[in-house]
This record gives structure tokens, C-alpha cells and sequence, in this order.
């Protein structure tokens, strides 16, 4: 289990725009993505290879590729959607599920209300992506139900996370990996990550 808080540059860079309330739709959908491209560069070092032959204009050499099967993502709806382009542009190969999950906004706890993931996920390893980790409910419903699904190598990629939440999916699923591009101060009386970024669904759909 490892917590990894991705500090490169040009993801804090990034991240500020996301932060900053003025910042347009469009804008914040493309930045969203680059960041989740950034990040799958580091989340995905641990990938195993497969070895090969190619032969280049001088010679046959040895090489290394990644297997049919080796990547799966999966958002949870609506908010891990805008993540998975920005995976997808390193990972082409990676097959992509959905997990629909809201929160109730009462009792912030996890709602469900659709899934469709890839007859093989079990053989892959799960990219599980969410931008917000606040109270961690969503996370655990999700991993939970992969794991229900026969997966048994998840990482959680997220670009904020409250401490809390972290705490508590780490103490239900010690085994999945956790990739964060910052972990804020907390969660506010709403149950919104503080300083964070706000609703990061309606930002990326432009719902309110
Ligand atoms: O500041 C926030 C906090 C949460 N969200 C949305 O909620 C879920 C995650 O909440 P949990 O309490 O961890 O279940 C996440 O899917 C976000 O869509 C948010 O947008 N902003
Ligand atoms: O997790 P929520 O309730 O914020 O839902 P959505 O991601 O669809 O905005
Ligand atoms: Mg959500």
C-alpha cells in the first residue's frame, strides 16, 4: 500500500487553475485531463512488461510491451469521467468501465446507480479514478464493488483528498494504492473538501 502525493511542478501549476473559482468550463475540463495524464505517468511505473522481438532498420532486438490486458479505468460517474481522456492518451490500450455513484447530500453517503465494466477486468489492473476524495464513501463503495467483481489490483487515482477519507479507505482497503495530486486541509460542515476545488462534476459539466 503506498499514499503518493504527486508533487511535480507541473501538476501544482496546473492545479491552481483548477482551484481558482473563475476558471471556465472548457478550461478546467482541459486542464483536469492534463493533470490525469500526468499523474498515470507516475501512477503507472509498477506496470509489468512483456518482452518481445522487433526488428529496427539495423537488427533484430529485444524489447518491451505492455500485455493485451494490462490496464483497465474506471470513473466513477460523473466526476471521474473527466480523467479518463487525459489516462487514455497514455494508455490507449485500456479497456473502460463505469461505476455511477452520487452522493446523497444529506447523509453524504454513497448512492448507486449504474454500472457496466469489461467482461475481463478481473485479469487487469484497475486505474479507479474519481477527482474528489472528500469522505472517502464513493472510493470504498467503488473499490468494494470491483473487488466483488474478482479485481485484485486497484489503484485509486484522485486529484484532491481530505485526510479523513484518505484515513478511511486506507483502513478498509490497506492493499489499493493511493495517487493524489494534493492532499488539502480537510473537509468543510458540508462534506466538500477545504481548500479543494468545489463540485468538480458541475465544473466539468457546467451543471450549475
Ligand atoms: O469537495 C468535493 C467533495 C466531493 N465531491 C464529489 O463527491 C464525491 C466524493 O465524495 P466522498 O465523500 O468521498 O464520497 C466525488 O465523486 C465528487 O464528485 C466534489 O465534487 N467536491
Ligand atoms: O459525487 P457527486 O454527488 O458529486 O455526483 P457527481 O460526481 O455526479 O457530481
Ligand atoms: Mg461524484
Amino acid at each position: 500500500m503506498a499514499i503518493v502525493e504527486v508533487n511535480h511542478p507541473l501538476i501544482q501549476h496546473k492545479l491552481t487553475f483548477l482551484r481558482n473559482k473563475d476558471t471556465d468550463t472548457k478550461t478546467f475540463r482541459e486542464t483536469l485531463n492534463e493533470i490525469a495524464g500526468l499523474m498515470t505517468y507516475e501512477a503507472t511505473k509498477e506496470l509489468k512488461l512483456e518482452e518481445t522481438e522487433v526488428e529496427t532498420p539495423l537488427m533484430k532486438t529485444k524489447s518491451y510491451i505492455l500485455p493485451d490486458k494490462a490496464v483497465a479505468v474506471v470513473p466513477i460517474l460523473r466526476a471521474g469521467l473527466g480523467m479518463v481522456d487525459g489516462i487514455l492518451a497514455l494508455v490507449p490500450t485500456a479497456k473502460v468501465g463505469h461505476i455511477g455513484v452520487y452522493r446523497n447530500e444529506e447523509t453524504l453517503e454513497p448512492v448507486y446507480y449504474y454500472c457496466k465494466l469489461p467482461t475481463d477486468i478481473a485479469e487487469r489492473k484497475v486505474i479507479l479514478v474519481d477527482p474528489m476524495l472528500a469522505t472517502g464513501g464513493s472510493a470504498i463503495y467503488a473499490i468494494d464493488y470491483l473487488k466483488e467483481n474478482g479485481v485484485t489490483d486497484i489503484t485509486f487515482m484522485c486529484l484532491v483528498a481530505a485526510p479523513e477519507g484518505l484515513a478511511k479507505v486506507i483502513k478498509k482497503h490497506p492493499d489499493v494504492d493511493i495517487y493524489a495530486a494534493k492532499i488539502d486541509q480537510g473537509l468543510d460542515e458540508n462534506g466538500y473538501i477545504y481548500p479543494g476545488l468545489g463540485d468538480c462534476g458541475d465544473r466539468i459539466f457546467g451543471t450549475k
